[in-house]
């Protein structure tokens, strides 16, 4: 047994599990996604220069990768900090921050916005998708890397001593390139060793995450253990999702507040709503997954701030739960959620 067993770790160490409260699952607190820039549609190279301004906004709000200031939320550590202190006085406990190697992770932030607000931060171990790959992490074993991987939630991540208490966001494509499935080997080797929390960005493909699972599976990885994320883009079909539900993984729904009438990452996909997302959730309890359920905001472009007339990271807290509640979805259900799902995955075992 290891000290981490029955505990989690956050940036400013070990806590008991009751000690995290509402969780959100998939955030990011400070990051930089110049990797996923998308050139604006023609006649709109000047709004997509153009300073921040609210007659932009909902531009922003509807091209927030065309706009390359946009993608720089590591410039707004003092913003999220006054995000933070609302996020507790609305009831928040505990951020997952998703931010691995390739998007600019910075430990030293996290930890001192844990320390100033007082919520709990978990920093994630790992590498996002492969276009932000080095040529040194290309050419990595499966062993290498998951000394690595291991070696930031033992002993502390990028030259710090702040260790990381999940391994991921780990990043995947469509298809899954062969640089990322080391890493999704990595992962589950990682995992084996540790029996930490893992957590999955799936490609932009229905059949992405049924793949990247089978492929921690096949490595030994703990799938009852594993979140996959950004299902809200990912599967739409209410049989399809029932098969991949019973693959056993963690099912989150991270995109809450993002409304959009043009995913530019992907045209075929039509952006849920926010009351879809609830109606998703209710029909997946309804099939009984109510233990396997997560939510989130996945902030990580300027404009989800309130700063810039966004929703911000208390927006599930003060408008998705009663919109929950509305719509038959239980307290006791809602706790489990917010609660005591994220307390079950974070727990080293
Ligand atoms: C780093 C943030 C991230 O990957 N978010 C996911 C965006 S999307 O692929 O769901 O559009």
């Amino acid at each position: 047994m290891s000290e981490r067993s029955g505990k989690v770790q956050t940036v400013l160490g070990l806590i008991e599990p009751d000690q995290l409260g509402r969780t959100m699952t998939h955030e990011h607190l400070t990051m930089a996604f110049e990797c996923c820039h998308v050139p604006p549609a023609p006649g709109d190279e000047d709004l997509a220069t153009a300073p921040i301004k609210m007659k932009n906004i909902h531009w922003l709000q509807q091209n927030p990768y065309s706009h390359k200031e946009n993608l720089l939320l590591n410039q707004e550590t003092e913003a999220v900090k006054e995000e933070l202190l609302c996020y507790r006085k609305a009831g928040g406990g505990t951020i997952v921050e998703n931010t691995t190697t390739g998007i600019h992770r910075n430990l030293p932030v996290l930890r001192q916005l844990a320390k100033d607000t007082g919520v709990h931060v978990l920093a994630g171990a790992g590498y996002y998708v492969d276009a932000t790959h080095s040529d040194e992490t290309k050419k990595m074993t499966v062993e290498k890397l998951t000394d690595i991987i291991v070696s930031e939630v033992l002993h502390g991540a990028d030259g710090t001593d702040i260790r990381c208490g999940v391994i991921g966001e780990i990043g995947t494509s469509w298809p899954i390139t062969e640089s990322e499935k080391k890493v999704l080997r990595a992962t589950a080797h990682a995992q084996t060793h540790l029996g930490c929390p893992v957590i999955i960005h799936p490609g932009r493909n229905k059949a992405a995450p049924a793949e990247a699972i089978r492929i921690l599976q096949e490595a030994g990885g703990d799938i009852s253990k594993t979140v996959m994320s950004h299902l809200d883009r990912s599967i739409f079909d209410h049989g399809e999702l029932l098969e991949f539900a019973k693959m056993g993984s963690y099912l989150e729904y991270d995109l809450f507040g993002t409304e959009m009438l043009n995913y530019t990452f992907n045209l075929d996909v039509d952006m849920p709503s926010d009351s879809q997302r609830v109606q998703i959730l209710a029909f997946l309890i309804k099939e009984g997954y109510e233990d396997r359920l997560l939510i989130a905001h996945d902030i990580h472009t300027k404009n989800r701030l309130t700063k810039y007339g966004g929703h911000g990271y208390s927006h599930i807290l003060k408008n998705i739960v009663p919109k929950m509640l509305s719509r038959g979805i239980t307290q006791n259900q809602v706790d489990k959620i917010l609660i005591d799902n994220p307390k079950h995955w974070l727990t080293f075992k």
